[in-house]
């Protein structure tokens, strides 16, 4: 039973399908402070926020169970994504549910805005019948500067143009046929300063939107501008704001996300131009069962089929490449645990080569998952594929990938080498369609080798009987081989032997086999198929 919290109010027809299936049980506790949440999330296998929890690395850290933090919603800013990544928490959100909610509080806001509704009502409820005060500007072939137009600020603009506004759009994903298309013009920040009479941002807070618009920002604005932010918090410098709208220069502002919230800013509690809601963007009833729906969903997923749709911090891949790529993934896993094992030493940098057919297809995931099968050697249960890159880094590792145009002599290769000063050991290896992965070589010894969990790995001299002495020390101790390959560079020289064998093989037996002439290295090694191997083959798509 997977026990998951619902630290903020998310929509309970929302959330069915999770508080329906038999493997969960959710729990809802709201209005935790940090450290309550801090004392219970230990219970949790899954956590689901909206923005009003703050998940905090120390809460993190604190959370042991933890697999998933669920965002009901959009933004992220309140969940530390490090912490989780470090932690291996996966972080999913819900980004599709809420557009056309907070795409119409955006436009709500900018009408109350330019007809100034909220202090009509206001004077209305105070007795007055005021026509004066109240006078407004029109939307109709003003020009509106749309700052970010991902999926709720092309949203907004799209409706705007139904109110005949011009769009300025900037974004640095915005193309100029994306911009063609949906009838905006491509413009930088400065050109919105100049010529917009309303502008609306629709950024995620980072660290290169928080302060966009600021006070030099504001000083190149048109006077009389409108500014809108139902985005968040922290993109609009507060203070600077207020002074511009003080100041006259900034004819109104609408907001619905603060700095700090609930906001503690007086000044925009009761500033005739300004307008503001609770951070309602989201809050329709609609939107609300769409992003419960969609964080239950994939919570299910995620513990049950091990598919992620939504994650912020794992690679992704669609259900099709993931179909495809799980051979790559469980060979990937495998010769990473071979190399490591028969290379012994803690490598200082880790080199990953693409031939053939991998070149075409995104390779970030097999990337993470040889690099994690290396890692868990030294670092066991605590690295998975969402964590893996951080703790290489943490490590002091480098790793390079190259993807190369040749084939290697197959449709698919993948090679695999580990460094250490001027040492290295390579695995190479193959898919072949139908029949499943192969190694086919290790360190530069041509084999063809089907892996197994349990492997024998030998280093002779290529002299006539080797394979029979070997054959018969491990027949007469009981061990059955599944598969012998030998590989040799030159006739009469070094050689391997790799066999695949059906359990373990006592050290005896080995002291046994290194009695042999000619027989240099004997060494046991073990494939663990692990569940996180198994969440590596099918975690993403
Ligand atoms: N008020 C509310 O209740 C709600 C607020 N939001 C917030 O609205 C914002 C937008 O959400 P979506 O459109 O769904 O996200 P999105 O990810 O679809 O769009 C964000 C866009 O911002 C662009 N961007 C990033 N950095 C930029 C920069 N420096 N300058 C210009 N553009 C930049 C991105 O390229 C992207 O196209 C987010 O901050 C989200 O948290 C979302 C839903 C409800
Ligand atoms: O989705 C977002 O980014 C939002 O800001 C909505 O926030 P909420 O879920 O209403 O707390």
């Amino acid at each position: 039973m997977y026990k998951v919290l619902v630290s903020d109010p998310i929509s309970d027809t929302g959330i069915q399908a999770l508080t329906d299936h038999p493997d969960f049980l959710v729990e809802k506790q709201t209005n935790l402070t940090p450290d309550q949440l801090k004392s219970i999330i230990g219970e949790y296998d899954a956590l689901i926020v909206r923005s009003q929890t703050t998940v905090t690395a120390e809460i993190i850290q604190a959370a042991d169970r933890l697999k998933v933090i669920a965002r009901a919603g959009v933004g992220v800013d309140n969940i530390d994504i490090q912490a989780a990544t470090r932690k291996g928490v996966i972080v999913v959100n819900a980004p599709n549910g809420n557009t056309i909610a907070a795409t119409e509080h955006t436009l709500a806001m900018m009408l109350s805005l330019a007809r100034q509704i909220p202090h009509a009502y206001i004077s209305m409820t105070e007795g007055k019948w005021d026509r004066k005060t109240f006078k407004g500007v029109e939307l109709f072939e003003k020009t509106l500067g749309v700052i970010g137009t991902g999926r709720i600020g092309t949203e907004v603009a799209k409706r705007a143009k139904s109110f005949e506004m011009n769009i300025l759009a900037y974004d640095p994903y915005l193309t100029e046929e994306k911009a063609q298309k949906l009838g905006f013009t491509k413009a930088s920040l400065d050109e919105i300063a100049e010529q917009a009479d309303f502008i609306t941002v629709h950024t995620p807070l980072t660290k290169e939107t928080k302060g966009l618009i600021d006070a030099n920002y504001l000083s190149k604005t048109k006077p009389g501008v409108r500014i809108v932010n139902c985005a968040r918090g922290g993109i609009i410098d507060e203070a600077a704001l207020a002074e511009a709208v003080k100041s006259g220069h900034v004819a109104g502002a609408a907001l619905d996300v603060f700095e700090h919230e609930p906001l503690d800013n007086e000044t925009f509690r009761h500033h005739p131009n300004i307008i503001v809601t609770p951070h309602l963007g989201a809050s329709t009833a609609e939107a609300q069962e769409k992003v419960a729906q969609s964080v239950s969903e994939e919570i299910i997923d995620i513990f049950t089929s091990q598919n992620i749709q939504h994650a912020i911090n794992v690679p992704r891949m669609s259900a099709e490449v993931q179909q495809k790529m799980k051979p790559y993934l469980e060979l990937g896993d495998q010769i990473a645990q071979l190399v490591i094992q028969l290379f012994k030493k803690a490598p200082d940098k880790i080199t990953v080569d693409y031939y053939g057919d991998l070149i075409e297809e995104d390779t970030g995931l097999l990337t993470r998952t040889l690099i994690k099968g290396i890692l868990s050697y030294h670092l066991s249960d605590s690295v998975n594929i969402i964590n893996v890159l951080q703790l290489l880094k943490e490590q002091g590792l480098t790793y390079t990938v190259q993807k190369n145009a040749s084939r290697h002599g197959f449709a698919n290769y993948m090679s695999l080498t580990l460094h250490h000063g001027s040492e290295t050991a390579t695995i190479g290896a193959t898919v072949l369609n139908g029949f499943g992965g192969r190694i086919v070589n290790i360190n530069d010894y041509r084999i063809d080798l089907i892996p197994e969990r349990y492997m024998l790995s030998i280093r002779h001299f290529d002299v006539p009987g080797m394979i029979g002495r070997v054959g018969s020390i491990l027949g007469e101790n009981g061990v059955n081989i599944g598969n012998m390959q030998v590989g040799r560079k030159a006739v009469g020289g070094e050689a391997i032997m790799m066999l695949t064998v059906d359990k373990p093989v006592d050290n005896q037996v080995i002291d046994k086999l290194l009695t042999l002439p000619d027989l240099e290295h004997v060494q046991l090694v073990e494939i663990k198929d692990d569940e996180t191997s198994n969440h590596t083959e099918e975690a993403v798509h």
